[in-house]
């Protein structure tokens, strides 16, 4: 477990010892002579394996749902509660995301991180917060670096009555120019699909659990989201670098689109297994948010991507959150000897950012530092 010291300690500690890697230049690591540096290294017991097994996620089409057809509604129910019970892990079809937004939404992604690292700065991700592009996570994390840039938004669905909030496409444009409205509404459009369709799938995962078919998707309805944007450049040894590390996301729902690149991996019965890219399906997994809402019974499941020698790999993540302030509690239905206390997103958000290297025991962790009154050291 590595603990985020608060800054300025972490910060300035390597600031001063890590300044070569303050910006991640993939192509300057690579074209180097010598090693990758050690910070980018994973311990031998992380390090990605090639033959890695296949996880059969269920495939659950969602046409049948989506038309409110009864009896494939209770097939789906029926796949997703037993996907969610073992491993978190499903994937879906005919989820009504417009097709042309999914391949514009992944192809648009290079003219972002294909720009020069002076152009991609403008949108540099400030301490604390989510939004914005982390080209480096030195600032973040003293070893264990991922290989990968990320380009992070907050979302929020907005009010019904007023024009969605156009948070996204602002943000881009504010830090990026003009020059990148298209770029702007692009994502606006894709995260406000994606919002809709996690509400759905909060539908259905209401009724796998018996609860009623609205509970969740009332819960979500305000969300205030993460939108996430993973670029991961080829690596010279990609057998001791990994571009996202072994983690649980802290968050309630993500809805994860691949590239044709394989890279995804679910720690399950004890191995890694592979999550192959399927351009029909988008993958979701329960977060850690939702295992405490369904007290336990639903698992957030740990995974990492890895990387190649040959050729980037691009994955869009939308993770589903709850308002701020919203207490996360399981419904009455769901109760029985608590797993995980009362808290607040907005409390679990600040840990993870501020505190605490997201992994697989991050809400017992954060159970312990909640009990402290949240004091800094985990
Ligand atoms: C709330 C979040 C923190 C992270 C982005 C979202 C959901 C997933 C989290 C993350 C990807 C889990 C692994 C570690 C992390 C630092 C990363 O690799 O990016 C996490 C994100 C973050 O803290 O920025
Ligand atoms: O890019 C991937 O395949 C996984 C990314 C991920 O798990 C994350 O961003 O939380
Ligand atoms: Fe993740």
């Amino acid at each position: 477990m590595e603990s985020i010291k608060t800054l300025p300690q972490i910060f300035s500690e390597n600031a001063t010892k890590n300044n070569h890697l303050m910006i991640f230049d993939s192509t300057g690591l690579n074209n180097k002579s010598d090693k990758i540096p050690q910070e980018f290294v994973w311990p031998d017991h992380d390090k990605p394996s090639t033959n890695v097994p296949i996880l059969p996620v269920p495939l659950i089409d969602l046409a049948g749902f989506l038309s409110g057809d009864p009896f494939l509604t209770s097939e789906a129910t029926k796949l997703v509660a037993e996907a969610a019970k073992q491993h978190g892990f499903f994937l879906v079809t005919n989820h009504g995301v417009d097709e042309k937004l999914l391949s514009s939404a992944c192809t648009l992604m290079d003219k972002f991180f294909k720009s020069p690292s002076c152009e991609k700065q403008k949108a540099q991700r400030k301490w604390g917060e989510s939004s914005g592009y982390a080209s480096s996570f030195v600032g973040r994390f003293k070893k264990n670096l991922p290989w990968k840039e990320t380009l992070s938004f907050a979302f929020s669905p907005g009010e019904k009555s007023e024009n969605h909030s156009q948070d996204v496409k602002d943000f881009i444009v504010k830090k990026m120019g003009d020059g990148y409205k298209d770029f702007g509404i692009v994502y606006q459009e894709y995260t406000e699909a994606m919002s809709n369709l996690s509400l759905k799938i909060m539908e259905l995962l209401g009724m796998s659990l018996g609860v009623s078919r609205s509970h969740f998707k009332e819960f979500f309805e305000d969300n205030e989201s993460i939108f996430r944007l993973n670029y991961y450049p080829p690596c010279k040894q990609p057998d001791v670098v990994l571009g996202s590390g072994p983690h649980c996301d802290p968050t309630s729902l993500t809805i994860l689109q691949q590239d044709q690149v394989n890279g995804l991996q679910a720690f399950v019965d004890n191995q890694w297994q592979a999550i192959l890219p399927n351009p029909q399906a988008l993958v979701v997994n329960i977060g850690d948010t939702f295992m405490a809402l369904t007290n336990g019974r639903y698992k957030s499941c740990l995974h990492r991507a890895v990387v190649n020698s040959k050729i980037e790999r691009k994955t869009l993540a939308f993770f589903l959150s709850p308002k701020m302030d919203k207490v996360v509690r399981p419904p009455e239905e769901l109760e029985g000897e608590r797993a995980y206390p009362d808290f607040t997103w907005s409390m679990l958000h600040e840990f993870v950012m501020k505190h605490y290297r997201a992994d697989e025991s991050t809400l017992d962790e954060f159970t312990k530092w909640h009990k402290n009154g949240g004091s800094i050291m985990v």
